[in-house]
């Protein structure tokens, strides 16, 4: 036994009341909390507000321990029976299934949750008040948020079994549904075949429900492979089969829709220079040349010189729409150096739209971008912590979020994206 109440140690089991929800699908609970003292922080994961649990702690930090959920001792109302029984709390911690971490949590309540994450979020690292409402995407209500996965990865174990990782580990955790996966998918994985000499397998349904299944032995395979093609609304993107696109069927769509409604077409004079950083295939960059008209000049600027090439065809129909590969930060201090007082006076009048992986932007990117002095910046996130970070390093540079829409592109996950426009303050 530890020696003071509030102390811990890796294998005890405590019992906790959880109170709120944090970043990354887990949640808090207290341990040791006397009159005055608000007790140790502890992360669970499988639990929910509201709710007491059995828990056995995994590890212990200076400042907050994390745990394993055993037992829910009260249950919240919004408990519900989990998604998918291979992740349910009922089995071992280390035989649950990864990527379903709100399964358990009835739809609604999901979306309440992942707006208290990014208000907190903007409340203590950006030092922004803000009312957050987190929308389903079309068709998720109905569906009970499954199927719209269109990207999935499994394991292979060393019996030949598909499944994801469970949480914190790298042990495969066999599988014999997908219900987030799209229907396509879940037809099409034989996940009760045993595979030989494959590491890992990646099934992808395009946008004309093909599905493609791509065996792996090794790390996943990267640069040129097949030309593929996803469609959003009326437009074609073309896109490597190993290339990035967003995962959720209708994400496209809701991204676009939403970047097009808040593209502040006053403002954003489209003989200017907009940017479009982070670009992959080039879907937003689109997005802004049909917003802006067929004089927009617009550049996209993405890593991966693949997803640059595709995107040079993507945007051909616009003149002034260019791809380039670069490393968003040395790109711009490049652009830095090299712009004529034209050039900076065109980029003074464009948009420029960042899509960063989870990441963020940072402080780098973010000076950059606000040394340019745009007429407008559109921001869309996947990490909270990230937007918020970088939303605070924009306030410092006199920018505020002029408007924030946040969608739940990843029912039954712990994601969250988030669309923030931002202008002068
Ligand atoms: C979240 S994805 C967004 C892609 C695109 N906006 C879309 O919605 O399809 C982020 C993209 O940034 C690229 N990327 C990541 N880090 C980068 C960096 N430092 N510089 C340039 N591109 C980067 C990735 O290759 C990926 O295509």
């Amino acid at each position: 036994m530890p020696a003071h109440p509030a102390s811990l140690e890796n294998g005890q089991i405590v019992e906790l009341t959880i109170d709120n929800v944090a970043h990354g699908g887990r949640f808090v609970g207290r341990h040791g909390a006397v009159d005055g003292e608000r007790g140790r922080v502890v992360f669970v994961p499988d639990t929910m507000p509201g709710e007491t649990v059995r828990a056995q702690i995994v590890e212990v930090k200076k400042s907050f321990a994390v745990a394993v959920a055993l037992e829910v001792v009260d249950a919240s109302a919004d408990r519900v029976e989990h998604v998918w029984p291979e992740a349910a709390i009922d089995r071992s911690p280390a035989e649950r299934a990864g990527g379903a971490e709100f399964g358990h949590i009835r739809l609604a309540r999901q979306r309440e949750l992942k707006q208290r994450v990014i208000e907190d979020a903007l409340q203590r690292t950006g030092g922004i008040t803000r009312d957050v409402t987190v929308k389903a995407a079309p068709g998720d209500v109905e569906r009970g948020g499954l199927g719209w996965r269109t990207r999935v990865r499994l394991h292979v174990d060393d019996r030949g079994r598909q499944g994801p990782f469970a949480p914190r580990s790298h042990e495969v955790v066999p599988v014999t549904s997908l219900p987030l996966a799209t229907e396509g998918i879940q037809l099409s994985a034989q996940l009760d075949q045993r595979l030989g000499g494959v590491t890992a397998v990646d099934y992808v349904e395009w946008s004309d429900g093909e599905v493609d299944v791509i065996a792996m032995e090794g790390a996943p395979e990267r640069g040129r492979t097949d030309t593929i093609v996803e469609t959003v609304g009326e437009r074609e993107f073309q896109l490597d089969r190993s290339g990035f696109w967003q995962v959720h069927r209708k994400a496209p769509q809701v991204l676009t829709d939403a970047l097009r409604r808040v593209i502040d077409v006053d403002r954003v004079d489209p003989a200017g220079w907009s940017l479009d950083l982070y670009g992959g295939v080039g879907l937003f960059a689109a997005t802004m040349a049909e917003t802006l008209g067929e004089r927009t000049r617009v550049t996209s600027v993405e890593g991966d010189e693949v997803a640059t090439d595709h995107a040079s065809e993507n945007l051909a129909e616009w003149l002034g729409a260019t791809a380039e590969t670069g490393r968003v930060d040395r790109w711009l201090r490049e652009l830095a150096k090299r712009a004529s007082s034209a050039e900076r006076e065109r980029l003074a009048n464009g948009l420029i739209v960042l899509d960063p992986p989870r990441a963020g932007a940072g402080l780098d990117v973010i000076g950059q971008i606000a040394d340019l002095e745009p007429a407008q910046i559109v921001y869309v996130a996947c990490d909270p912590v990230a937007l918020a970070r970088d939303a605070k390093l924009l306030g410092e540079r006199g920018w505020e979020i002029a408007s924030l829409e946040a969608f739940d592109l990843f029912p039954h996950t712990h994601h969250v994206e988030a669309v923030a426009a931002f202008r002068r303050s």
